[in-house]
């Protein structure tokens, strides 16, 4: 491995490799969490994250992706470091997301990363998106002994790739399968039961209600049936967490086939910001979403539509949330590939004993 060390350091190579696998392991962990701030925020893009080192293998700067249209984490970084005066010390960049290679809403990262002093650039995954990949290939064109290394290369840091993949995956979903990644949540009392008590809407614990609006935060879109709406007026806003600042208007999506949505309903949630689309057809929903650009879509729905999700295999990740009634909440996941959830899920909430769960 040629890395974050300039040429002739004065240590061993072992010493050098151990210290360049620490270094490119804290510059991913760092780049995943700054991304991951963004996730609900970025699309129809994806979320992104870049870490910049000195040649001694030391942070100079993470960045992320915000929004659509600002720019990509890669050249945000190098304008960060520029504004810091620590741009001539820059020696590697670690990217989560191939950097692109087309002129988008903004000019190509492969060229940022051209006009700048970095040499190595480590890659957590490459795009998936045919219209903005190439990155890879252009820097390895490109003179002047650029390193371009795959995650995928190493399999020391496979966990690492994996994170990485998790980021991606609402992204990858729409792009390569023209729908979005669907994550059910899932609230259970003591007995099994997914009904609140009379006159309440919930009964989880305030750190499950965290994440459950954590969950929010990060999706562009929430499932929900009639039988919900009816029962619980509910909000769907994210006020146990903060929110992004500036959201795009979100999607709700309510499963209604007999007219049953009241006025009132919607033109509250109008009013504070959603946009409301009512379907009489659930296997029409994924593609519905993808064409509104929706990365990540969240299920919260009752008994009713949860069955019918469950038998047509609508969903990629199950977020179960069980009360105990004495002690915290527990949860288990059920993912079908490296799930978003990871970056959710917080000490708050203990997972179920490991033979029930799946991570
Ligand atoms: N604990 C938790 O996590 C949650 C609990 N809840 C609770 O669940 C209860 C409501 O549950 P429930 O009555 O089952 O309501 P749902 O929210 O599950 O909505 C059910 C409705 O979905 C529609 N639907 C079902 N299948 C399809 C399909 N294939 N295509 C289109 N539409 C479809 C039907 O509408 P139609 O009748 O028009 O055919 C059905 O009545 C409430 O008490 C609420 O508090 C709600 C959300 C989360
Ligand atoms: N019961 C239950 C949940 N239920 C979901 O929360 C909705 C109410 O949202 P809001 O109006 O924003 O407070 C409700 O209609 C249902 O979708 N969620 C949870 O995290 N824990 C719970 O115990």
């Amino acid at each position: 491995m040629s890395g974050v060390f300039a040429p002739g350091t004065p240590i061993a190579h072992e010493e050098r490799d151990a210290l360049h696998r620490k270094a490119v392991r804290s510059g991913f962990e760092a780049a995943l969490a700054e991304a991951a701030r963004y996730l609900g925020a970025t699309s129809p893009n994806p979320a992104v994250g870049c870490c910049l080192l000195d040649s001694a293998g030391t942070i100079l700067v993470t960045e992320a992706h915000h929004r659509t249209g600002a720019r990509h984490a890669e050249a945000l970084a190098l304008h960060r470091a520029r504004e810091l005066g620590v741009i001539d010390r820059v020696a590697t960049a670690l990217v989560t997301l191939e950097p692109c290679n087309h002129v988008g809403r903004t000019p190509p990262c492969s060229e940022a990363l051209r006009d700048s002093p970095v040499r190595d650039v480590w890659v957590g995954m490459r795009d998936p998106n045919p219209v903005a990949g190439g990155g890879i290939a252009r820097l390895r064109q490109m003179p002047e002994g650029r390193n371009v290394f795959l995650l995928e290369d190493f399999p020391e840091l496979a966990d690492l790739r994996e994170g990485c993949a998790a980021l991606l995956a609402p992204f990858a979903s729409r792009i390569l399968r023209q729908r979005p990644w669907i994550t059910v949540k899932q609230a259970r009392n003591e007995v099994g039961s997914m009904i609140p008590p009379a006159g309440r809407k919930t009964f989880t614990s305030q750190a499950s209600l965290e994440i459950a609006h954590r969950l929010r935060r990060a999706s562009d879109a929430i499932i929900t049936g009639i039988g919900t709406i009816l029962a619980d007026s509910p909000r769907f806003d994210v006020r146990h967490v903060p929110d992004h600042e500036d959201r795009a208007p979100r999607l709700v999506v309510v499963c209604d086939r007999q007219n049953r949505l009241p006025d009132s309903w919607r033109e509250k949630m109008i009013g504070s910001g959603f946009r409301v689309v009512v379907s009489r057809e659930l296997g029409e929903i994924p593609s519905l979403l993808a064409d509104h650009g929706v990365n990540w879509a969240m299920v919260e729905a009752g008994p009713g539509l949860l069955g019918e999700i469950g038998r047509l295999g609508l969903w990629d990740d199950w977020l179960d949330i069980q009360t105990t009634g004495n002690g915290p909440d527990r949860y288990r996941v059920f993912s079908h590939g490296p799930t978003p959830l990871r970056f959710i899920l917080d000490e708050g909430v203990r997972p179920l004993p490991a033979d029930e769960a799946v991570f």
